[in-house]
């Protein structure tokens, strides 16, 4: 065993995330039209193209007035349809709709609420200047910043660059994982036999890579026996990004992915975790190919382990930034072991969140009802804040 291994063998939970992190080599940018970009990471800083608005912009549907009233009425401004009689006189007003462009030499815009409009003339009271007016570049000046790199692309930001003018944007793609699912013991339709276990986690993870930022490109179900089979599935998965093994993470007889890595003289980055569930969990890379995460066979273990490796992993692969967890005081008690961190299923449902219980390694049914996992350190009492890993959206 390498000193390398030494040191990141049971790596404390939040130390655990921040090497899958740091661990990963942003893959390149590529460039797709709006339409693809969805889910993905910005590349580069989206700056604006133009200044934000475009145009000083009616915000209300009224008059666009010059000088005090009352005003002659000279024209009209629609959406799409400026008016074009030049600069505004004091004593003018033009009709005007919201969006339109307000005309040159206007003061503000009178609502038609606030308005008395007969025959050729508008009255009302004279409107603070600049009333009801977007300028030109009041939101963002051309050039400003208006996201980083590292951005998540979501509905606003679609909106945000269309906005300015963006057909296309410069982005990672969703890091490519292939999923390993082992164990003999493992079917895949109906009620499991005498001695046979439903495998729960093929069903689970293209949803759970979807939300961790990944592309689920690919999964297989490889039995224990013969042993050469994990190596054959590793071998054909080489041109992943990830490689996501189920299983065979612990030290039975039957438990061969970390034999496997060690044999092939993989760089370890994580060797077991600090927490509970989830310890058996490992991450490592391949000499010259994908990044291999083994998650604990039992399901729920396997759950928290995808959010502790798997979700830093993809962030550093997308170029996002491991963001700080958002925290809640955990009104429950909720001991966990000295050294080690509990990892369990809470609901969030007033000031503080609550453990739900349904938590054995094994068994799902709290994070299936849950708000988030929360991260709970060696000693923590009932009302301290805990790091929370949100599960709804
Ligand atoms: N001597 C030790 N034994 C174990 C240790 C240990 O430290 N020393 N750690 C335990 C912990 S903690 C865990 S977690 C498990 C991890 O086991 P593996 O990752 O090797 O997984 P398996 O042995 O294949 O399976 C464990 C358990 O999970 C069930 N399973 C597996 N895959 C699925 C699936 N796709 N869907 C549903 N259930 C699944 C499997 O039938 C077993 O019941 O090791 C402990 N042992
Ligand atoms: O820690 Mo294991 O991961 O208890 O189920």
């Amino acid at each position: 065993m390498t000193a390398d291994r030494e040191t990141r063998r049971d790596v404390p939970w939040a130390t655990a995330r921040e090497y899958a992190h740091a661990a990963a080599e942003p893959t390149p940018p590529v460039r797709v039209t709006l339409d693809r970009a969805a889910g993905l990471v910005l590349a580069a800083d989206l700056v604006a193209a133009t200044p934000l608005p475009a145009f000083d912009t009616s915000a209300m549907d009224g008059f666009a007035v010059a000088g005090t009233g009352p005003w002659t009425i000279v024209g009209s401004a629609r959406p799409g349809r400026s008016w074009t009689g030049g600069r505004l006189e004091d004593g003018h007003a033009v009709e005007i709709s919201t969006g339109a462009v307000v005309p040159p030499g206007t003061r503000a815009v009178l609502p038609v609420e606030r308005a008395t409009a007969d025959e050729g003339g508008v009255s009302g009271p004279t409107p603070p200047n600049g009333k009801h007016i977007r300028h030109t570049g009041e939101d963002a000046a051309a050039g400003a910043r208006l996201a980083p790199a590292g951005t998540r692309v979501g509905p606003a930001l679609f909106g945000l660059a269309a906005s300015c003018g963006y057909d296309e944007l410069l982005v990672r793609r969703a890091p490519a994982v292939r999923a390993i699912v082992t164990g003999g013991e493992l079917v895949r339709h109906g009620r499991p036999g005498p001695g046979r276990v439903r495998d729960a986690l093929g069903p689970m993870l293209p949803s759970l890579v979807a939300d961790l930022g990944g592309r689920l490109d690919g999964l297989v179900h490889v039995p224990d026996q013969p042993s050469t089979a994990l190596g054959e599935a590793v071998e054909a998965a080489a041109d992943a990004d990830v490689v996501v093994v189920t299983g065979s993470t612990s030290v039975g007889v039957t438990d061969g992915l970390r034999r496997l890595l060690g044999e092939r003289g993989a760089r370890w980055i994580v060797d077991a975790v600090a927490c509970r569930p989830g310890h058996p969990q490992l991450l490592a890379r391949l000499r010259g190919g994908p990044y291999v995460i083994g998650l604990p066979g039992n399901p729920f273990a396997a759950l928290t382990a995808a959010y502790t490796l798997l979700g830093p992993l993809l962030a550093g692969l997308s170029g996002r930034v491991l963001g700080r967890l958002p925290q809640a005081p955990l009104i429950t008690a909720v001991p966990a072991p000295a050294g080690r961190t509990r990892v369990v299923p809470v609901a969030w449902d007033g000031p503080g969140v609550r453990a739900l219980g349904g938590d054995r390694p094994a068994f799902l049914n709290g994070a299936a009802l849950g708000d988030a996992l929360a991260a709970v350190p060696h000693g923590i009492e009932p009302g301290q804040p805990v790091p929370l890993i949100l599960l709804r959206g």
